[in-house]
């Protein structure tokens, strides 16, 4: 049998605006209370894509300032860059544009246009202080533009986890494809 393929995703972004959560909602099916991430933690999750199990090593970090060093090590040889905001809290999505060169320039990715990353817009579950709409959400992926995708999300009632991780499994095989390997 061929070895099963492991993809490397990590999930950036500022503090408390769902990372850790939207793990826990997709891996385990749950949304507990829980505590900001101290550095860096990860979990696997198996998942079929295209008939094929793939190995889905899910790497969760703190948004917290202090831990921004660990990052390099954090970033290597990622496969696909999940990048989470807060739709209650407008400076978080202003943020994510530090965060994805933050991103680049640590891992030194060569084609920044070409390599994947996903956009979730987390806690739509409270549109009554929702203050991102969808249309400003996917307006500021055009204008950063490349393979970037986005999903309007909620750890707390699950909207669009599935959908989004389906999304982040594909691509990140699109990436292992052998012809784009020097890039890392
Ligand atoms: N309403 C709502 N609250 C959420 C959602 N996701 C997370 N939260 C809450 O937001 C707070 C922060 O969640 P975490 O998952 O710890 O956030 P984080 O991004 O991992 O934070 P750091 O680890 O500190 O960087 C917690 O109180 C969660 O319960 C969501 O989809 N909806
Ligand atoms: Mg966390």
């Amino acid at each position: 049998m061929a070895p099963r393929k492991v993809v490397k995703i990590v999930i950036i972004g500022e503090k408390s605006v769902g990372k850790t959560s939207i793990l826990k909602r997709y891996v385990d099916q749950r949304f507990v209370p829980l505590k900001p991430t101290i550095g860096v933690d990860f979990v696997n999750k198996d998942v079929m894509v295209n008939d094929k199990m793939v190995t889905l090593q899910l790497w969760d970090t703190s948004g917290q300032e202090r831990f921004r060093s660990l990052e390099i090590s954090y970033y290597r040889g990622a496969d696909c860059c999940i990048l989470v905001f807060d739709v209650t809290n407008e400076k978080t999505l202003h943020e994510l544009k530090m965060w994805r060169e933050d991103f680049i320039d640590k891992t030194g990715v060569q084609n920044p246009d070409q390599f994947p990353f996903v956009v979730l817009g987390n806690k739509v579950d409270e549109p009554e202080n929702r203050k991102v709409t969808e249309r400003a959400a996917t307006n500021f992926i055009k204008e950063i533009g490349g393979n970037i995708f986005y999903f309007d999300t909620s750890a707390k009632d699950a909207t669009n986890i599935e959908e989004a991780f389906a999304t982040v499994s594909r691509i990140s095989l699109q990436n292992l494809i052998p012809s784009d390997s020097q890039r890392k």
